[in-house]
């Protein structure tokens, strides 16, 4: 990407990457790929987001705690009374497994594995009405970022494809995504659901997401793989580590760009997260660093094609 080409972009001219709190490792790697990205268009982008934590905020305006994809079903009433305390031994023996950062990861998958089978199993053998998540999702559709619908009105403007990704559980992801009127045609989820056998719960459906699958390799053969995989132009979303490897499985040569939400343990963190996301934002509770990027690469994409008229001002670099 030449630099003196017209209409590059430079790094310090993005007003919401040179806030304080949000922190950078290689500033020119990251103006090169915006580059790319802008003079890519919509028509090569997708974006693959983690869901809780990620669209949903780590720290909310009155302090309400909210409560991951698996915490709203476990928060609903009708449970068989040692669900809960079940789930919580299971919690409490494999959680430590998971971010112990010294076993090697082929062996902690063998881990994710049991765990998710063992609650699978717990989730199975008795009735539930969906209508119950329905009612526990509904109080987080205003817990989402600042902004969010502003992305995804964005993103479904430019038809740019969105994976929502969870190693969660999906109804939970769906019905707080569609509550807050933000599952759209082009937003895909991609996470555990519900199976039901007989009118009991019989589990999760096939295949399995667990920390360490959860990435673009289990989209292989779907027609959602079908529909992306020309799309070499790729925004990430996560708050967690290995959020960042959600594009594994993509063609060797795409270019990723990786926004990591860091909130927990600032200081112990960064350094991980600094040599793991090429943008990390602390403490950002709003969408407003991925709703620029779109912005830079909408404004291009209207200049040349000047028919299609500007959807949203706030998008306008002069706003960015
Ligand atoms: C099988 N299982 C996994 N988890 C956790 O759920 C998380 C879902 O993973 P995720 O959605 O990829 O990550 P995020 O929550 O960081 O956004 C995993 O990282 C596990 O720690 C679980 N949490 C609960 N409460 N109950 C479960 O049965 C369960
Ligand atoms: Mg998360």
């Amino acid at each position: 990407m030449d630099e003196n080409r017209v209409g590059y972009v430079s790094f310090q001219d993005i007003l919401s990457l040179n806030q304080e709190h949000c922190k950078v490792r290689d500033r020119q790697a990251v103006e090169r790929i915006i580059n790319e990205f802008i003079w890519g268009g919509p028509e090569r982008m997708q974006m693959v987001s983690d869901f809780d934590f990620t669209i949903t905020k780590q720290r909310t305006d009155d302090g309400i705690a909210v409560l991951s994809s698996f915490g709203i079903f476990n928060n609903c009433k009708s449970l068989p009374p040692h669900y809960k305390e079940e789930s919580d031994k299971l919690f409490n023996k494999y959680r430590p497994i998971e971010i112990d950062p010294h076993m090697p990861i082929p062996e902690k998958v063998q881990y994710m594995i049991e765990w998710w089978t063992k609650s699978g199993q717990l989730t199975s053998g008795f009735p539930f009405d969906l209508a119950e998540i329905d009612q526990g999702a509904g109080q987080f559709k205003n817990a989402l970022r600042d902004r969010t619908h502003e992305l995804f009105d964005s993103l479904r403007q430019l038809q740019i494809p969105v994976l929502v990704f969870s190693a969660g559980l999906g109804n939970s992801v769906v019905s707080v995504l569609q509550q807050a009127n933000i599952l759209y045609p082009n937003v895909k989820v991609i996470s555990n659901f519900l199976k039901y056998s007989d009118g009991m719960l019989a589990g999760f459906q096939e295949p399995m997401i667990h920390t360490f699958n959860k990435n673009e390799t289990v989209l292989d053969g779907s027609e959602y793989y079908e529909l992306v995989h020309t799309r070499d132009h790729i925004i990430v979303m996560g708050d967690s580590l290995g959020d960042a490897h959600m594009a594994a499985g993509v063609p060797a040569s795409s270019h990723i760009l990786k926004i990591g939400f860091l909130f927990e343990h600032v200081e112990a963190n960064m350094e991980k997260y600094m040599n793991t996301f090429d943008i990390v934002l602390v403490d950002d509770q709003t969408m407003d660093v991925p709703r620029a990027l779109l912005g830079l690469i909408e404004r291009r994409h209207q200049l040349r094609h000047p028919h299609i008229a500007p959807n949203d001002a706030a998008l306008q670099l002069s706003a960015l």
